[in-house]
């Protein structure tokens, strides 16, 4: 408790112009990456600033209610590639038989290919039973968690390295791999390693799989299902498939 909070203010100007656009690069030239790793070991410092971006990020009741589990080892990494391909394989089944083959030809994880892969969990007795802001929605733990996971993501493009969110896994299966107590969730499986190219727009589009959404259909206004009444600027393509591709 400090005396005075107010002295904690400091002053909070938008950034200049450079700085700006720095921050809206990384964020729309973010990418998911599967396969473009480069093999070269991730320094300690690197990780470090990861990991320190990843625990500035926003918690219900600042509970941080994450851990970062690091996970180098080939051994584990080929024990959870193995968790990954059964449920990839009854993943292909849940689609219509049309859209099989091309989910088989996606690459959807970079798990051995990346030197460094991170487990973040969440864990939701970290701030007691009763947490300021999750009273009334348990979901916003793991919610917290997602938004660290962002920042890590983020910063990572910032430092040339790709970031790959690998999902499709038996939660229960990965805990057994990883020896993550059963009252902890996980919340995301991330693979990680320096890029020296990237698509310039999501892989899933790139490949035909989907397509990204018009943002003005998806902003309302004063009630769901209304149209803003002032129409959206389009946003600039930034991190637009080349033509034709
Ligand atoms: C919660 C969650 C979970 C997953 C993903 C993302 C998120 C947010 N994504 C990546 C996803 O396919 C990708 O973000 C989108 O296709 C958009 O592409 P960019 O991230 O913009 O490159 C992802 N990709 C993949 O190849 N295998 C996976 O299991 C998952 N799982």
């Amino acid at each position: 408790m400090h005396d005075d909070p107010n002295e904690f203010l400091v002053r909070a100007a938008g950034f200049v112009e450079e700085d700006k656009a720095a921050v809206y690069r990384a964020i729309h030239t973010r990418r998911d990456v599967r396969d473009q790793f480069l093999p070269d070991p991730l320094p300690d410092d690197v990780v470090q600033r990861l990991l320190g971006a990843a625990h500035a990020a926003p918690s219900v009741g600042f509970m941080q209610p994450w851990n970062f589990l690091l996970i180098r080892s080939p051994g584990t990494r080929d024990a959870v590639w193995e968790a990954f391909a059964r449920a990839n394989a009854e993943a292909e089944q849940m689609f219509p038989e049309e859209r099989r083959s091309a989910y088989r030809a996606l690459k959807l994880e970079g798990i051995r290919k990346a030197p460094l892969n991170i487990c973040v969990t969440c864990d939701p007795e970290r701030a007691g039973p009763v947490v300021l802001g999750r009273t009334h929605d348990a979901r916003m733990d793991a919610f917290s968690t997602v938004c660290a996971i962002q920042n890590l993501w983020l910063a990572g493009r910032a430092e040339g390295v790709g970031l790959g969110w690998v999902s499709i896994f038996h939660e229960a299966e990965l805990k057994a791999i990883l020896g993550v107590p059963d009252r902890i969730q996980i919340i995301g499986y991330l693979c990680l390693g320096y890029v020296d190219e990237l698509y310039s727009a999501p892989e899933l589009e790139v490949k035909g799989w989907r397509q990204r959404l018009a943002l003005e259909d998806l902003v309302f206004e004063d009630h769901w299902g209304e149209r803003a009444s002032a129409p959206l600027t389009p946003v600039a393509a930034v991190g637009r498939a080349p033509q034709g591709s």
